[in-house]
């Protein structure tokens, strides 16, 4: 049976002819290290008692301690989460950080529950995985429905159970607590580097481009105001309620002003309205909006949004995948075939494991940084590596997401290679 991860993983069989390591390192690489499955207890505000299912998945560790959000989601299980700590696993390998591929879950509806329910739930989870990670073994940080405030909250209660304050278990958290300037928009804003260095290369100017985006979250809302703020037309944003869409472009401050107006009182960890809900503007499906006929389409919310089934829909020519794998395999296939160019998540959200990353040395070294000094190094981390695998892409005649992986696979084996293949696959 087909899992999302055995079709993320077929593009390691493409990748692999033009990456210089073994075939070794491929067969270790197609299952993670250690993956955990455990419940949580939550005493609900009613009095009442629920069990929810969490995971930890650390695919691979050897280039440094394995690095991955956590996302609540009600379509959260095992399969998924192994295949985001895959994707962990190539992206920091891919932008040369530290770190492994690691990721987390709770398989819930965060909607459904009260901010205390919401504290309690990831302090259970964080009682339940804590001896699975550490600051110098697998880190945390924010995904899909979780946020500062929960990265707060998870940091406090590793640190409690430890008994020594350990900011750097988790990033993404406020800076009250240790958090690093930039890391809100790290992801949307190495995005944007990503975006800025190819489209030259398209001979795309921002204000000829349209673009359409698919999820209005941290990723998605902040991409689309940078975008808009540069001279792109955003012309449609949608989130899990359907999309709006506007030939003229839309006024994105002040969608995200509505959206964040929809938080039902301060404390609300999340919010309860729709882009939708903006009586102006045409509403459009989700799958309407993966079909627009826009020069850029950023899919910014969950995986296996454009499959064998819609890909032949697509009528962008770019696509820049913002979630994490938007775009199935076999999709990957017919959208190549026809000459759009899809440059993968593995590059174009990497700017959030790198502030990230940024946050982690910064809690080691008790010195933080200023907006200006992490938006530099991002810059210049994202831009280096984005040319890198262009240059790849280009000497070998294959897709930018190809060359993402060959320039992930080398780092990888050099690593392992240094350290001794003996060590790494067991040799008699
Ligand atoms: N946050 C980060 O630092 C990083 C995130 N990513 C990836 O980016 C993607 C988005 O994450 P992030 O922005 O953090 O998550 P958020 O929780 O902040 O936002 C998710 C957005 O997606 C929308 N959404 C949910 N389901 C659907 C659906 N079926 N169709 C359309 N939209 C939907 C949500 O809608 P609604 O508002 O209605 O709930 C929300 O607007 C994920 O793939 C994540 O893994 C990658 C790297 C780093
Ligand atoms: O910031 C991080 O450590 C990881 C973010 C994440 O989960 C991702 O890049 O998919």
């Amino acid at each position: 049976m087909s899992t999302l991860l055995s079709d993320a993983s077929k593009h390691l069989d493409l990748a692999i002819k033009h990456a210089t390591v073994s075939d070794d390192l491929i067969t270790r690489l197609r299952a993670p290290k250690a993956s955990l499955t455990v419940s949580i207890p939550l005493r609900r505000d009613d009095g009442s008692l629920e069990v929810f299912q969490g995971y930890r998945v650390r695919y691979d560790d050897s280039r440094g301690p394995a690095k991955g959000g956590v996302r609540f989601h009600p379509g959260v299980n095992l399969d998924e989460v192994q295949s985001l700590a895959f994707w962990m696993t190539f992206k920091c390998a891919a932008v040369n950080l530290p770190f492994g591929g690691g990721k987390g879950g709770i398989t819930v509806n965060p909607k459904t529950l009260s901010p205390m329910e919401v504290e309690r739930l990831s302090r259970g989870y964080i009682d339940a995985i804590a001896d699975f990670i550490g600051p110098d073994v697998d880190i945390l940080a924010p995904d899909v429905y979780t946020n500062a405030r929960i990265m707060s909250w998870m940091m406090d209660q590793y640190s409690i159970i430890r008994r020594q304050y350990s900011p750097g278990v988790v990033t993404g958290k406020p800076l009250a607590v240790g958090g690093s300037q930039g890391r809100e928009s790290a992801t949307a804003m190495g995005a944007f580097f990503v975006i800025q260095t190819l489209m030259p290369k398209f001979d795309r100017r921002p204000a000829e481009t349209t673009v359409a985006v698919q999820g209005f979250g941290n990723a998605g809302s902040i991409i689309a105001e940078l975008l808009a703020e540069a001279g792109y037309r955003v012309v449609a944003v949608s989130d899990s309620q359907g999309g709006i869409y506007s030939k003229q472009g839309l006024d994105i401050p002040s969608i995200r002003q509505h959206k964040e107006s929809t938080r039902e009182g301060v404390k609300a960890v999340y919010c309860a309205g729709s882009v939708c809900g903006i009586v102006e503007h045409e509403v459009i499906t989700n799958e309407q909006l993966l079909a627009l006929d826009v020069d850029v389409l950023i899919p910014a919310a969950l995986e296996g949004q454009i499959t064998a089934d819609n890909a032949h829909q697509i009528q962008a020519k770019y696509v820049f995948e913002v979630a994490n794998g938007p775009v199935t395999f076999a999709a990957d296939q017919i959208l190549e075939s026809r000459n759009i160019y899809v440059i993968p998540d593995i590059l174009v959200n990497a700017g959030g494991v790198t502030v990230s990353y940024f946050e982690w040395v910064q809690n080691r070294n008790g010195l933080y940084w200023s907006g200006a000094e992490v938006h530099n190094q991002l810059q210049q981390k994202m831009v280096e590596e984005t040319e890198a695998m262009w240059c790849i892409s280009q000497q070998e005649s294959i897709s930018v997401r190809s060359a993402a992986y060959v320039h992930a696979l080398n780092r990888l084996g050099e690593t392992v290679e240094a350290k001794g293949t003996h060590r790494y696959f067991r040799h008699a």
